[in-house]
Parts: structure tokens; C-alpha cells; sequence
């Protein structure tokens, strides 16, 4: 495989392009034509794509596509081999130290410390971060605040929920102020509720001004949460951009829905005698109808007024938007790899 970098959809120049962040600020992360292989196993291949400050930016793609070994050059657990990966504009090869104290790396499972307090475990924490024993106290009470644990300190975090864990992984990550957060799976195992409150966190954080890179196969959710996303799938980037650009983008005819009046006839014959329509089918049981355009003959203030004018009677009209799992399918091949 080359070593060229593989952005099928987008170009590494408009995964620059994103617009969070100060104008002129260096990228949150920055990989520019990274290539990771192991043994004979190519696992990045010349990737690229740019996170800006301040984003709240998913990062999905099937399982073996390269996003465990992505989080590890971010967080500096692997070296580049090709290509160069950046921190706040700081090397992860020669700024480790640097790097590390930017970036909060919470992984997908929550495994020791089991026979600590809450308190215990963040004060451990706290400590090999070297705060002094009276801004631990200030930090967790802050940070217990924050994740909606105040009250818990003294909870064995062996006997904590699922969802309660993952807040005192996320709280753990919080302790030395990161600026960048690089979650894995966090919203795994959680239940709706759990899922929803500590997404609320998340964004409680995006408005303080932290990045957070979220990897996680729960794309209803990343949709919701995130403002862009990273389509990661054999080693290679099939998208980087924000969330609206990946709705609009890969439609080759535009599609509109149309909701009909309880009772109206069947419009599907008059729908398909409008030029320009290219097609035009009922969406499931629902009183909905999908028509396909050709925006070369006909824009939607045609149609509109066509529909008004055949006494089509409707209740909603609106632009179809592909959905992020339905650009996923579109983006990422078959098969497990
Ligand atoms: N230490 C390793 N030795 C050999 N191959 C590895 C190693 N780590 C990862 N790989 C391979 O590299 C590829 C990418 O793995 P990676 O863990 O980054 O994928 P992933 O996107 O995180 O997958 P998942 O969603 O299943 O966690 C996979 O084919 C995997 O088998």
C-alpha cells in the first residue's frame, strides 16, 4: 500500500478548514500523512486530518479501522513511524513531556482501583500530577461538581454503576486541567439516561473551552453531540469535516420529504409528471413521500409551488439530510476486518 495520504472524500487541505476554533490557532491535533504498520499489517495508511481547538469531533469507523491506534500516537503510548502527529503544534515525537500534560486520555475500560473511594482514587491521581495536597481538595470538590458526583466521595468506586465509573474516569482525566480530552467508547455499557447526562457533561466541557476527540461506534449519539467528525475505515480517512458538510455532501439527486394530509389520494402519478422529479415513493406506513429531484430542472421553490398548484396539500416539507449512519455505510467497506 502507499504511503500517500487517502482522503477519498474530502482533501487533507478541507479537513483544515474546520471552523471551531480561534481563527489562526494552531490545531488540536494535527496528523499529517501518518502510516502505521504492524508486522505486515498496515494499520494507518497516510492518514490526515486536523481537529481544531475547541471542537467537540467524533471519530468513528468500523472495528479494526485504526482508531485505537490513532488515540495511542495522539497520546504518545505509540511513535510515529511516517508522517508526523501534533498536539497543540507540539510533536508527539520530541515534546513528550509537553504533550502529555495538554491531553486527558480516557480509555474504553475501567479496571483497577477497585477497593478506593472516589475521593482516594482522584487524590492518587491528583498526586502523581505533583498538585499540593490543599489544591487536590479545591481540584476534586471542582471536579466532583462538575460530573455531577458531589456526595459520592466516599463511594467504594468498585460498587459504583457502570455509569457512575465512567464519571469517575471522566473526573480522573479532569484532575490536571488537559485541554485536550481523548475519550474511547465512553458512552459503552451506559444506559440511555447514563448516555444522555454524561453527554450533557461533555458539552459542559466544550463551553469551557476543552477539545474533546470522542471515538466511539454510537453514531446517533455522536451526531447529537458532535460539531465534526473523522470517518476512519481500513487505515485510511473517507471523511473530515463538520457534521453539516458530511449531511449535504455525496447526494447525487436531492431529495425532499413531503407530509401529507390525512386523507389526501395518492399523489405518487402527479408527483412523477413534474419534469424534474426524479423520483417519488411513500416512506414506510407514514403519510410521507420522498421525491428526488434533479436540481438541474427543477429547485425546491419550484416544487413547492407545482405541489400548490396540483392541490397537493401538505403539512411539512423539508430538505432530506443524510443521516451520519447512513454516511457511514456509504463510506466504509464490508466485512470485518
Ligand atoms: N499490537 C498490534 N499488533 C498487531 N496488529 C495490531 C496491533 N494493534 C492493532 N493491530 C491491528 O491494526 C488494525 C487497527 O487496529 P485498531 O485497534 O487501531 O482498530 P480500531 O479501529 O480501534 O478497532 P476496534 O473498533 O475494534 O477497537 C487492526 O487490524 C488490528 O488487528
Amino acid at each position: 500500500m502507499s504511503n500517500t495520504p487517502s482522503v477519498e472524500n474530502t482533501s487533507p487541505e478541507s479537513a483544515t478548514e474546520l471552523k471551531t476554533g480561534e481563527p489562526g490557532s494552531l490545531p488540536a491535533i494535527e496528523m499529517k500523512g501518518v502510516s502505521h504498520r504492524f508486522k505486515d499489517h498496515n494499520a494507518l495508511d497516510g492518514v490526515t486530518f486536523n481537529v481544531p481547538q475547541g471542537a467537540l469531533h467524533g471519530f468513528v469507523g468500523p472495528n479494526g479501522a485504526g482508531k485505537t491506534t490513532s488515540l495511542k500516537l495522539i497520546c504518545t503510548l505509540l511513535k510515529p513511524q511516517t508522517g508526523q502527529v501534533r498536539v497543540m503544534g507540539k510533536s508527539v515525537t520530541t515534546h513528550v513531556k509537553e504533550v502529555r500534560q495538554l491531553i486527558g486520555f480516557m480509555p474504553d475500560h475501567f479496571s483497577s482501583y477497585r477497593q478506593m473511594t472516589v475521593f482516594e482514587y482522584l487524590d492518587f491521581f491528583g498526586a502523581a500530577y505533583g498538585l499540593s495536597m490543599r489544591r487536590r481538595n479545591e481540584v476534586i470538590d471542582d471536579i466532583l461538581e462538575l460530573t455531577d458526583m458531589a456526595g459520592r466521595q466516599q463511594s467504594l468506586v468498585g460498587g459504583l454503576s457502570r455509569g457512575m465509573q465512567q464519571r469517575v474516569s471522566l473526573a480522573r482525566v479532569l484532575i490536571n486541567d488537559p485541554q485536550l480530552l481523548l475519550l474511547d467508547e465512553p458512552a459503552s455499557g451506559l444506559d440511555p439516561r447514563a448516555r444522555i447526562e454524561l453527554m450533557e457533561i461533555l458539552q459542559a466541557l466544550q463551553e469551557m473551552g476543552k477539545t474533546i476527540f470522542i471515538s466511539s461506534h454510537i453514531l446517533k449519539e455522536l451526531e447529537e453531540l458532535c460539531d465534526s467528525v473523522t470517518i476512519i475505515d481500513r487505515g485510511r480517512i473517507k471523511y473530515s469535516g463538520t457534521m453539516d458538510d458530511l449531511r449535504d455532501h455525496g447526494h447525487e439527486n436531492i431529495a425532499y420529504r413531503i407530509q401529507l394530509v390525512n386523507g389526501t389520494e395518492d399523489p405518487i402519478e402527479t408527483l412523477l409528471g413534474i419534469q424534474g422529479v426524479v423520483s417519488a415513493d411513500s416512506v414506510g406506513k407514514s403519510r410521507a413521500i420522498r421525491i428526488v429531484l434533479d436540481e438541474n430542472q427543477i429547485d425546491s421553490n419550484r416544487l413547492l409551488s407545482e405541489l400548490i398548484q396540483r392541490n397537493i396539500t401538505i403539512t411539512s416539507f423539508e430538505k432530506e439530510q443524510r443521516q451520519l449512519n447512513q454516511a457511514f455505510m456509504d463510506l466504509t467497506e464490508q466485512g470485518v476486518r
